[in-house]
C-alpha cells in the first residue's frame, strides 16, 4: 500500500463514527520556526490512535496546541464538537471537564500524596464534600489497579509504574470522555509498560474512552493502537492501522515500522508471544 491509499481525512467516519478530536490546517510556529503547517488529524470516539513521529518533529507542539496550551496562527481545532476559538468561557471550561492528560514529565505534584493528586481535577471542577471526593478517589484508584493503601502515599514513596497509574487516575478522575496520554510508557520496564498498555485497552474497552497516546513504544503501537499517525514535514504524513504502516515505503516509516525491532515485535505478536 502506498501513502496515497491510506484512508483519507474525514470529520464522520464511514461507519459513522463521531469524531471527537478534529484538527483541521493548524500552523503553529516560533519566531520564523514553522513546526506544524496546515496539518489535519481526526480522533473518533471510542479508538486508540498512536501518534508517531521523529523526534523533533513537533508531536508535543500539537499535544500542547490541542489543549490550548500552545498557541496556533491558523487552523481550527475542535475537541468535543465545540470549536476551541468560538467557545465562550463556560463552554471551554465543560470541554476541559470532559478529557484527561497524562504528560510525560511532572505527572503528579510531589507535594501531594496519591489521593490529594486524584482529588485536583475534583477540586477544580467540581464542588464535592470531602468523604465523596476521597471514596472517588479510592475507586480511581482501584480502576488503575493501584491498593487503597497508595493514597496515603506520596509520589516519591512509588515506583515508576506506580506513578504512571497515579498519573492516570487523576487524568480519569472527572470520568472523561477523551484522554491525552503523552509517551505513557517510557521509563518502564517491558513488563510494567506492557501491563499499562493492557490497562489502557481495558478503559478503552469497558469506559469506551478515546485515547490519543503520543509513543515511541513499538509495543504499544503493535499491541493496543486501533490506527496510527505519523506526523513529518510538518503535518500528519499518513495515517491507518497498523497493518498499514507495514507496507509504506516512505524511508522514516519503513525503517520504524520494519526495522530489526519492529520484526521482532511483530513476529512475536504473530506467534502470541509477545
Ligand atoms: N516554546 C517553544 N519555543 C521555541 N521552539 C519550541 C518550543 N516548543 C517546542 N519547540 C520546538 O519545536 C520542535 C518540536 O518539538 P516537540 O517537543 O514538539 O517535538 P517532539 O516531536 O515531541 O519530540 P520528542 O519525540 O523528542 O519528544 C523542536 O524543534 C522544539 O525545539
Amino acid at each position: 500500500m502506498i501513502e496515497a491509499e491510506i484512508q483519507p481525512l474525514k470529520g464522520t467516519r464511514a461507519d459513522g463514527q463521531e469524531s471527537v478530536l478534529s484538527v483541521r490546517d493548524v500552523t503553529v510556529g516560533f519566531g520564523d520556526k514553522l513546526i506544524l503547517d496546515k496539518l489535519s488529524l481526526d480522533v473518533y470516539r471510542g479508538e486508540i490512535l498512536g501518534f508517531v513521529g521523529a523526534s523533533g518533529t513537533g508531536k508535543s507542539v500539537l499535544l500542547r496546541t490541542v489543549l490550548g496550551l500552545t498557541p496556533k496562527r491558523s487552523g481550527t481545532v475542535s475537541l468535543l464538537g465545540t470549536d476551541l476559538d468560538a467557545a465562550t468561557d463556560d463552554e471551554k471550561m465543560q470541554v476541559d471537564m470532559r478529557l484527561g492528560v497524562l504528560f510525560q514529565h511532572g505527572a503528579l505534584f510531589s507535594a501531594l500524596t496519591v489521593k490529594e493528586n486524584i482529588q485536583v481535577p475534583m477540586r477544580e471542577y467540581l464542588d464535592l464534600p470531602r468523604s465523596l471526593m476521597d471514596e472517588l478517589s479510592l475507586l480511581k484508584l482501584e480502576l488503575v489497579g493501584l491498593p487503597r493503601d497508595a493514597a496515603g502515599k506520596f509520589p516519591s514513596e512509588l515506583s515508576g509504574g506506580m506513578i504512571k497509574r497515579a498519573a492516570l487516575a487523576r487524568a480519569l478522575a472527572l470520568d472523561p470522555d477523551i484522554v491525552f496520554l503523552d509517551e505513557p510508557t517510557s521509563g518502564l520496564d517491558p513488563i510494567g509498560a506492557a501491563e499499562f498498555d493492557e490497562l489502557v485497552a481495558k478503559l478503552r474497552d469497558t469506559m469506551g474512552l478515546t485515547v490519543y497516546m503520543v509513543t515511541h513504544d513499538l509495543d504499544s503501537l503493535f499491541s493496543v493502537c486501533d490506527r496510527i499517525a505519523v506526523l513529518g514535514q510538518k503535518r500528519v504524513l499518513m495515517e491507518g492501522t497498523i497493518e498499514d504502516m507495514m507496507k509504506v515505503e516512505e524511508p522514516w516509516v519503513k525503517s520504524y515500522f520494519r526495522g530489526k525491532r519492529a520484526r521482532q515485535i511483530d513476529l512475536s505478536a504473530r506467534t502470541g508471544t509477545l
